[in-house]
This record gives C-alpha cells, sequence and structure tokens, in this order.
C-alpha cells in the first residue's frame, strides 16, 4: 500500500514506557503494551482517566518523553521509524505558552512571517492569516491583546484556539493535541474538536487526548483509544466503543453519555467517591448501607456493586480476545507496511535565516517594549538608584581622602547595578517557554534565537545605561568629557549585556522562578565579591580567587576599565599642605592594585570577550539539549533496558497504580462486593 502525497500515517507498536527502579522495588509502567494508529481524516481521541497515560503516549509519539522515563516498542511513521520533533509533526501542548503581550493577530502573523515561505509576498501571508483567524473563530477577539501577569486578556477558549491556530498555520500533515478542550464549557469544547474535525478533514492525520468529552463532541471522533493504568481498554472506531462495552457485560445505560459511561468503569475514583458518600453518611447512622445510598439519591448504577479493578481487569482482558481488537491489529499491521511516494515535509520553517532573525528580533522588541516587568520598572528603579548614587557621592572631589569614596562608587555602579538584571528574570522564564514551544515545533533554529534575543534587548540596555550614567557623571562629578562619558556608557552596557546573557543561560537550565533567582544571586554574588572593590586585587587569595576567578570575571574587568576611565590623567590633591598632589595612576598602583600601563580599551575588549563567551555558552546549552541529550537519552535506554528486562522482577512490573483506597476496601469486605464476573 502507497500513501497519498504529503498524508502521513502513524502506526504504534507495543509501546511501553518505564520510570526504571535500579533498587529492589518494582518498575513503573507508565504505558504497557499499547498499539494504536492514527489515519489521514481521522480524528483519534486518547480517552481515559487522569493519570491513566494519555500525555505520555502522545510525548512517546511526538519524541518528547522525559529523561528519566525509558521507552520501548516501534513508532512507525509512513512504515518508517523517524523522529517526530523539531517540527515533523505539530504538537499544541496542554498548557498554552504564549507571548501574552501580543495581540491574537500580532502572534499569527508573526508566526506566518516565521514559518511560511520566505517566497510569499505580504499580502499572501496576510490572507493565510485572516483565513486561519476565520477559521479559528478568533475574528472578535484578533485585536486584543492575549494577557499577562499585568493585563487582562482574551478567555482560556479563545488562548486555546489561538495554540491550534498557531500550530495549523503551515497546514501539517500530522497533529497532536494534549487535551486541547481541558477548562474549556462545553459549547466551547464543541467549537475546538469541530474545528479539529475540519483540520482532519482536508487529509490531516488528528491524534487528541481529552478527558471527558461530551456526547456532542465524543460523535466528532472517528477512532478511540481508551487508556486506564497504562493499558489499552479499548483501540477501534469510536461508533463501536459502546457496543464492546456492552457485549464486555458493561453496556451504556439509555441516559448516560457514553464517554461518561466508558471513564466511568475504568476510573478507580468513583469507587472512592462511593465510598466516601457512604463513609459521610454513616457518621449518623453506622448501619447505613451502599442500597441506602441508591435509594435516597436514586442513582441505581449497577457499576457501584464492582469495583473499578475488576471491571478495568475485565475490559483489558475481553478487549484482547475480542474482534475489535483483531480488526484493529489488522489495520495497525496495514499502516504499518505503509510505505509512501510521501514528500517528506520540509522539518521546521520554510523561511530563510535573516528574514527570521528580523521578524523573531521585531517580536521580541515589542514584547520587551510592552511588558513592564521586562525592562521599563528596571529603568526606572535604575534612574531612581542613579540619583540616590548621586546624592550619596554628590560632588565627590580629586582629593587624597575621597580616592576610597570614588573606588566605592565604581565598586557599587560596576557591583549592584549588574545584579538588578535578575529583576528581569521571570520575563526571561516565560521567553524560554515560548522559544522551547516554538523550537520543538520547528518554528526557528537555536542560532537565530540567540542573535535576536541579544539585539531585541540592547536599546533597552542602552537606554538604561545613558540614563544611568548622565546621572551619575553629573551629579558625582566624575570625568565627563565626551570620551569618558561614551567608555563608562560602553562598559556599563557590556557588563549589564554580560550579566543578561547568563540570566538567560540559567533560565534555560533552570526554568523555575526562584531556583534560578537563587542561582542567579548567587553567580552574580561571587562575581561582585571577586571584582576587586571588596578585596582589592593584589589582596586577593591565590590560585582560585586571584586565577582564574578575577580573570574570567566580567566585573572586575568592567572596574579596572571604569577606575582607569575616572582616575588616569587625574591629580588628586592633598589635605596637607606640604604633601605634594598625587598622580591619579599612582593610586590605581598602589592603592587598587591596577596596572595604568594597560589599556582600558583592552578591559573592554575582555567584557565583550566574555559577553561573547556567554553567548556561545548559551547556544551551546540549546543545542545540547536538543543534539547531545537525545543520544545520552537512548543510549541510557538502551542500558537500562537491558538492565531490567534480566531482572525477574521485570515480568512483575507494576502497572500505573490503579488506585484503590483503605475506605473502598473496608466497604467490600463489609458489603460483600465482589464481582460476578469473577
Ligand atoms: N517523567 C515522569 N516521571 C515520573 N512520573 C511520570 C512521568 N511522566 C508521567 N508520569 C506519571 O505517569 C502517570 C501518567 O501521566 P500522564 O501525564 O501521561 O497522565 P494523563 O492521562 O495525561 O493525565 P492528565 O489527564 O491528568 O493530564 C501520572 O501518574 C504521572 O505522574
Amino acid at each position: 500500500m502507497t500513501t497519498p502525497e504529503g498524508a502521513m500515517y502513524v502506526a504504534w507498536e507495543d509501546l511501553t514506557v518505564v520510570i526504571p527502579n535500579f533498587g529492589e522495588g518494582a518498575t513503573k509502567r507508565l504505558l504497557n503494551g499499547v498499539n494504536g494508529c492514527g489515519e489521514p481524516n481521522r480524528i483519534l481521541a486518547i480517552m481515559g482517566p487522569s493519570g491513566s497515560g494519555k500525555s505520555t503516549l502522545l510525548d512517546a509519539l511526538a519524541g518528547r518523553l522525559a529523561g528519566n522515563v525509558v521507552m520501548s516498542g516501534k513508532v512507525l511513521v509512513n512504515g518508517k521509524k523517524r523522529r517526530l520533533d523539531f517540527g515533523a509533526a505539530a504538537y499544541v501542548t496542554q498548557e498554552d505558552v504564549l507571548l501574552g503581550t501580543l495581540t491574537v493577530r500580532e502572534s499569527i502573523s508573526y508566526s506566518a512571517h516565521l514559518r511560511l515561505p520566505s517566497k510569499l509576498t505580504r499580502e499572501e501571508i496576510s490572507d493565510i492569516v485572516e483565513a486561519t483567524i476565520t477559521d479559528m473563530g478568533l475574528e472578535e477577539c484578533s485585536d486584543r491583546t492575549i494577557g499577562n501577569w499585568h493585563l487582562r486578556g482574551i478567555s482560556g477558549g479563545e488562548k486555546k484556539r489561538l495554540s491550534i491556530a498557531l500550530e495549523v498555520l503551515t497546514k501539517p500533515s500530522l497533529l497532536f493535541l494534549d487535551e486541547p478542550t481541558s477548562g474549556l464549557d462545553s459549547a466551547s469544547a464543541f467549537f475546538v474538536v469541530q474545528i479539529l474535525r475540519n483540520i482532519a478533514s482536508s487529509g490531516k492525520t488528528v491524534v487528541s487526548s481529552i478527558h471527558q468529552p461530551s456526547g456532542e463532541v465524543f460523535a466528532l471522533f472517528d477512532d478511540l483509544l481508551l487508556l486506564s493504568g497504562g493499558e489499552t481498554v479499548y483501540f477501534g472506531e469510536a461508533e463501536s466503543a459502546t457496543k464492546f462495552f456492552g457485549e464486555a457485560g458493561f453496556p451504556c445505560p439509555s441516559r448516560r453519555n457514553p464517554s461518561d459511561h466508558f471513564l466511568r468503569c475504568v476510573n478507580s475514583d468513583f469507587d472512592n467517591v462511593t465510598a466516601a458518600l457512604v463513609e459521610s453518611r454513616r457518621i449518623n447512622d453506622s448501619s447505613f448501607s451502599l442500597h441506602q445510598l441508591h435509594e435516597t439519591t436514586n442513582t441505581l448504577d449497577p457499576l457501584d456493586d464492582i469495583p473499578t479493578a475488576e471491571i478495568r481487569t475485565t475490559l483489558v482482558r475481553k478487549f484482547k480476545c475480542s474482534l475489535y481488537a483483531a480488526a484493529s491489529r489488522a489495520r495497525i499491521q496495514e499502516i504499518a507496511s505503509i510505505v509512501g511516494i510521501v514528500t517528506e515535509r520540509k522539518k521546521g520553517s520554510q523561511t530563510n535565516w535573516w528574514k527570521q532573525l528580523r521578524i523573531l528580533t521585531q517580536r521580541s522588541f515589542i514584547n520587551m517594549s510592552r511588558d513592564l516587568g521586562y525592562y521599563w520598572m528596571r529603568i526606572a528603579v535604575y534612574i531612581v538608584l542613579s540619583i540616590c548614587v548621586g546624592s550619596i557621592f554628590f560632588n565627590v572631589g580629586r582629593n587624597h581622602t575621597n580616592v576610597m569614596s570614588t573606588a566605592a562608587c565604581g565598586g557599587f555602579m560596576a557591583g549592584f547595578m549588574t545584579f538588578m538584571s535578575i529583576g528581569g528574570f521571570q520575563s526571561f522564564i516565560e521567553e524560554m517557554k515560548v522559544f522551547s514551544r516554538e523550537r520543538l515545533n520547528g518554528h526557528y533554529g537555536v542560532a537565530v534565537y540567540t542573535v535576536s534575543n541579544l539585539l531585541s534587548s540592547l536599546p533597552f540596555i542602552i537606554l538604561m545605561c545613558l540614563s544611568t550614567s548622565s546621572i551619575t557623571i553629573y551629579m558625582v562629578r566624575f570625568q565627563s568629557g565626551g570620551s569618558h562619558f561614551f567608555y563608562n556608557c560602553l562598559d556599563l552596557i557590556c557588563a549589564i549585556t554580560t550579566v543578561e546573557s547568563c540570566m538567560m543561560m540559567i533560565a534555560s537550565v533552570v526554568p523555575n522562578f526562584l531556583m534560578g533567582v537563587m542561582l542567579g544571586a548567587g553567580y552574580i554574588g561571587i562575581m561582585v565579591l571577586s571584582a576587586g572593590f571588596f578585596r582589592f586585587f593584589p589582596d586577593l587569595p591565590m590560585v582560585f580567587w586571584r586565577y582564574p576567578v578575577s580573570y574570567i570575571n566580567y566585573g572586575a574587568w568592567a572596574l579596572q576599565g571604569a577606575y582607569k576611565n575616572e582616575m588616569i590623567g587625574v591629580e588628586y590633591d592633598s589635605p596637607l599642605p606640604l604633601v605634594p598632589k598625587m598622580k591619579g595612576e599612582l593610586i590605581l598602583q598602589t592603592v587598587l592594585g591596577i596596572n595604568p600601563e594597560s589599556s582600558k580599551w583592552l578591559d573592554l575588549a575582555v567584557v565583550m570577550m566574555i559577553l561573547i563567551g556567554y553567548r556561545i555558552a548559551f547556544f551551546a546549552i540549546l543545542k545540547f539539549r536538543e543534539k547531545v541529550f537525545p543520544v545520552i537519552h537512548m543510549l541510557y535506554t538502551k542500558r537500562t533496558l537491558s538492565h531490567i528486562q534480566k531482572r525477574p522482577s521485570f515480568r512483575r512490573m507494576t502497572p500505573f497504580p490503579s488506585r484503590r483506597y483503605p475506605v473502598h476496601h473496608a466497604l467490600s469486605s463489609q458489603e460483600g462486593l465482589n464481582s460476578p464476573l469473577h
């Protein structure tokens, strides 16, 4: 069998995902030998109770599993093993990760310009953007801001439709969605799934997990994969599922929505609900029974008499030997053996690098300019602080006794002012999240992001440094000639940009606000401590603090440059009449331990080199996560699988816990709730 052009058939066989346990305990299975397939023109719904493994399955298919789990089994795309990350398939995650300062139209438009082929004209791209807005029903909110911590934005349903819109812009052949209807009312949920239906009808393969769809929503799905505790309870046509449940001995009551019934049969939490209800009545009446509960609430449900674990086990067993399973196996086999004349979709964006750089820089600049917390608040604090510095060191003067004041002022500027970069950490994290989502979906590359992030932040850093330097230089009366002012600004710009790059690196490794701030503060603290003010260079303890720390410390070079800029060529008066004036060069050498012979421009060049080094390291970290981490994970998977397969406990690996609560045990023993099926 061959595939139509551009179509994507995906099949998975015996997919098992485990959290290895190298100790004595049994290894936990998140997915246990799951089979299934997705086809063009059809929507496959992955249903199951919370924690049943829906997201794990989607992540396994899309090649996005976490590093601590290992996967075995096959995922075939058009009959071939292929990685589906970085743009080969589109993935709409459960969480809506969007730039909150942009409007809906701007978000779609930037995304379109970033990814649609460069040969398309502006008008053509604009037409595609408008068509997408209409298709997704986003016309009403198209000019509204998405919303962030200080801006009230669009609703949850609109955000979800926007997230889908951003992924379907390039018309991907295979679309994964993780619970696209979570948190939406039934009308919005219906609308979202109707959109998926339309996407599937245009020849696309749609695989979506879903929590508890209404009857109308469930009717829109073609196929159903029902999971419980990581095991397949049913896989096949959605409309045949009711029949299977009836044949297995658990028919859907006439007035119950089929999807509610399926989940009722496999979700052990319902046992707990019933048990808790009975227990709460027993507080007043110790002889209160389950049957009385049914009578009083008029909710007679035959399933209440059978523990869910038993219903689930029966369903899994009966499905395995059912005709539905045989038909599905045959279909999966057929799809797995498909070899296509598929025009392989180019992974990721189809726009050239320079256009991507321009669009990304522009988008990032607009985001920074609209997000109060990114730079504006910091600029305001910098201005207030500069006025404080200016008034405390006001007209510090050029006197022997004031040398330490000048040094302290420089130390504060190079230390605390750069320390303030930590204030933007929350915004760095938000931006990193957007980058991760877009990168995993192949919107653009790592290099273009690294450069654009630097370029877009520069205007704000320049503004920050210009205002800070002008206020302090004017008030403290530092050397104010053109070249001195220029050097001061440039020195501060380079130091702050270096710290920002370091913060971006930390945000990419530790995307957690508190942990990141702690790490960042610790790092800058060490840099400030060894920068040459709190302990002058000659006094820094040898080996570690002098070499290498003070040499790789951007703050040390920036401070040396600033001192040279201020002191070289200046003569300091003595407070005593007979003591001669002292040259700035001499003070640099004797008091601060800085060699006045080496140029201040050399110091600035070193700060710039450290800045470039940090940016390269940031790029390398992002690349490492993409390229090296999967290889390490593959080796880890191989080693782990061979290790745990040798263990006798492998055969008795626990499926992911099917929850039985103590309260339920108590009830079942009292009321004799034994399944008639066993
Ligand atoms: N990387 C991981 N490490 C440890 N446990 C994990 C990991 N990934 C998933 N799990 C566990 O596996 C189980 C299945 O998780 P999964 O997110 O796939 O469930 P789900 O069906 O999508 O749930 P929900 O509907 O609540 O999103 C959960 O109990 C979860 O805690």
